[in-house]
C-alpha cells in the first residue's frame, strides 16, 4: 500500500502523512471510518480517544465487527487498522474527553477530527483545538438518509472546518446510517488530507503553476489556483486577492510554543534565505508584551517585565531604545531566566547579536533595521525572525526572505515609536488575516477600548507597549485585556454553536 501511494503521491507527501499527527475525539461512525480512510491515505501517527465499548447496535455504520462486540473501541479500531497497515504509530485513549483533559490528550497532534456526538463535547473539543491553533475539522448534520449534496465542507474560521448539512440532528425520524456517516467521515479525513498534503504547495516558483483541491476548492477556502507571483511583480498596491502571503510556510505539526522551535532545531531545519517553508513556528495568541522604560512609569524593565509574566503573558520582547549595550545586555539576561521560568518566549528588538548573546528565542527587526538576509545569515536557524511590515509588499517579502512571522501595523496612530510610519488602519490587517499563513502579529496604538475590534478583525496576537507598560496596574490591566480575549473566544465557539449532537 505505501509503495503505491509514494508512487501517486510522491515521497515529499508521504514524508509529510508519514509524520502528521492527527488525533480523533471519538471512535464511532465518523471517527472510526476517518480513521480508516487516514491510515489508508498514509498517516502513520493516530490519537484515538473513546471510553465506549463496541455495541451491536453500531455496526450498521461504525468500522467494527460481530467478533468486536464487547470490546474497548479502541483496542477494536486499533486492531482494525493495523489489518490495513500494521506499522503504526497509535496512542489509545480509553477516557472521556472533556476540558480537562482534552489538551493532555491531543496537544501533540497538529490535526484534530471532532467526532462526538454530543453537542457539547463538540463545542469543548473545537474551542479548546482553536484555542491552541490546531487545524480542526467538526461534522454537523449527517443524520437519515438521501441529500448528500447538501453535505458541504465550509471553513468557519481560520483553522476550522465544517462539514455536514449542519441541520440533521440525529432524532428518532433521522437515523444515523452508513452512507451519510461514511460520506462524513470521508469528508473529515479529506480535509486533514487536503492539510497535510497542500499546506506548502500554493506557492509556487515564479513562473510555475500551483493548483489547491481539497479542503480548499470544497470550502471555498482561499483558492490558490494560478501563476505566482514574485512579490516584486504582483499588484500591490490594491490589497486585492493576488498575492497568498506565506503560503510556503507549513502548519504540519504544532507543539507547546517553544517546543515548536526546538523541535525543528533538534531536526536540524535550516531556516535560511529562500528556505522558507521549513520551519514551523507559532506565536502564541493572545497578548505579545512589549517593554519600554521611557513609558513606564519611573519602574524598571525588570520589575515591570516580572508583572507581566506574573500575568500568564507568553510572549515577551525586549525594546530599549535609551539605554546602552552593556545595560541592554544585562537586562537581557535576567530577563532570559525569568522568561525561562514562566515559560514565555523572550524576543529582543533590533539587535541580532544581543538576542544570541542572551540566548533569546528571537529577534525583532524593521524596515530600517539590518535586513532580513542578513540578519539570517548571522542567526541561522538558532533565533526565531520577526519582521515589522506596513503593507502587502513588504509582508510578501518578509515571508519570501523566510521571516518567521511579521509585526502588522501600526494599526492605529501611535507616539510610542519616534518616526513611526503612518497607521495603517484595519485594512492592512484585513488582507493580512485574508491571506497570510504566517504567524502575525497586530501592533500600534491598540489599548484596551480597541482591541475588541482588533480582534474581531481576526488578529490572534497583539503587541501592546504602553497600554501595559504605562499602567500603573499592569497585573490588572491585563487581566482587563485578557478577560476581551476571552470573550472573542467565547464568540469563537459560539460558530460551534452550530454543531448539532450528532453521529459519534
Ligand atoms: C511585534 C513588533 N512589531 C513591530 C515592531 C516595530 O519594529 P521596528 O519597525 O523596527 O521599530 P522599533 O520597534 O525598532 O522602533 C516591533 N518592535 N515589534
Ligand atoms: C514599536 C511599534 N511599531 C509599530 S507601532 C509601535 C509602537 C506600539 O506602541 P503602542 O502599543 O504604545 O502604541
Ligand atoms: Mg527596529
Amino acid at each position: 500500500m505505501l509503495a503505491y501511494l509514494e508512487q501517486a503521491l510522491g515521497r515529499t507527501r508521504m514524508a509529510r502523512l508519514r509524520e502528521a499527527r492527527v488525533g480523533i475525539g471519538g471512535l464511532g461512525g465518523l471517527g472510526s471510518n476517518a480513521a480508516v480512510h487516514l491510515v489508508r491515505s498514509g498517516v502513520r501517527h493516530l490519537v484515538l480517544a473513546d471510553f465506549d465499548r463496541v455495541d451491536k447496535s453500531n455496526l450498521n455504520r461504525q468500522y467494527y465487527f460481530l467478533a468486536q462486540v464487547g470490546q474497548m473501541k479502541v483496542s477494536a479500531l486499533a486492531d482494525n487498522l493495523r489489518l490495513i497497515h500494521p506499522d503504526l504509530d497509535l496512542t489509545l485513549i480509553c477516557e472521556r474527553i472533556t476540558a480537562a483533559n482534552v489538551l493532555a490528550v491531543f496537544d501533540s497532534c497538529g490535526y484534530w477530527v471532532e467526532a462526538f456526538d454530543q453537542a457539547e463535547s463538540k463545542k469543548m473539543f473545537v474551542t479548546a483545538g482553536l484555542r491552541r491553533h490546531k487545524r480542526v475539522v467538526a461534522a454537523s448534520g449527517l443524520a437519515g438518509w438521501g441529500r448528500t449534496d447538501d453535505m458541504v465542507t465550509r471553513e468557519w474560521s481560520s483553522g476550522l472546518v465544517i462539514v455536514g448539512d449542519r441541520k440533521s440532528g440525529v432524532d428518532a425520524a433521522a437515523p444515523p446510517l452508513a452512507p451519510r456517516v461514511g460520506v462524513g467521515a470521508a469528508k473529515e479525513a479529506d480535509v486533514v488530507l487536503s492539510w497535510i498534503l497542500e499546506e506548502d504547495e500554493a506557492v509556487a516558483e515564479p513562473g510555475e503553476v500551483t493548483e489547491a483541491r481539497g479542503a480548499k476548492e470544497a470550502g471555498g477556502v482561499k483558492k490558490a489556483r494560478g501563476v505566482a507571483e514574485p512579490c516584486g511583480r504582483a499588484e500591490t498596491h490594491e490589497m486585492d486577492k493576488t498575492q497568498e502571503v506565506g503560503k510556503t510556510r507549513g502548519r504540519e505539526e504544532t507543539y507547546a510554543v517553544g517546543k515548536t522551535y526546538e523541535a525543528d532545531k533538534n531536526r536540524g531545519v535550516e531556516i535560511s534565505p529562500g528556505a522558507a517553508g521549513s520551519a514551523k513556528f507559532r506565536l502564541p495568541a493572545g497578548i505579545y508584551a512589549i517593554t519600554s522604560q521611557t513609558h513606564s512609569l519611573g519602574r524598571s524593565n525588570l520589575d515591570v517585565a516580572a508583572e507581566i509574566l506574573r500575568s500568564g503573558v507568553k510572549i515577551l520582547q525586549y525594546r530599549e531604545k535609551s539605554k546602552v549595550f552593556r545595560e541592554m545586555y544585562e537586562e537581557c539576561l535576567v530577563l532570559r531566566r525569568m522568561t525561562r521560568e514562566s515559560g514565555a518566549l523572550l524576543i529582543v528588538n533590533d539587535y541580532p547579536e544581543l538576542a544570541l548573546a542572551v540566548e533569546a528565542d528571537g529577534v525583532h527587526i524593521g524596515q530600517d533595521d539590518l535586513p532580513l538576509q542578513v540578519v539570517r545569515q548571522l542567526v541561522g536557524s538558532r533565533l526565531i525572525v520577526g519582521v515589522s511590515t506596513h503593507s502587502p509588499e513588504q509582508a510578501c517579502a518578509a515571508v519570501e526572505a523566510g521571516a518567521d512571522y511579521i509585526g502588522v501595523g501600526p494599526i492605529y496612530p501611535t507616539r510610542t515609536k519616534e518616526n513611526v510610519c503612518a497607521s495603517v488602519g484595519l485594512q492592512y490587517l484585513d488582507y493580512i488575516v485574508a491571506h497570510a499563513e504566517i504567524p502575525f502579529v497586530a501592533i500600534g496604538g491598540i489599548k484596551e477600548h480597541n482591541l475588541g475590534e482588533v480582534l474581531s478583525h481576526g488578529a490572534s496576537t497583539v503587541a501592546l507597549v504602553t497600554e501595559i507598560v504605562g499602567s500603573p496596574d499592569i497585573e490588572g490591566k491585563i487581566a482587563k485585556l485578557n478577560q476581551i480575549i476571552e470573550v472573542k473566544d467565547e464568540k469563537a465557539s459560539d460558530i460551534v454553536g452550530v454543531l448539532t449532537g450528532g453521529e459519534e
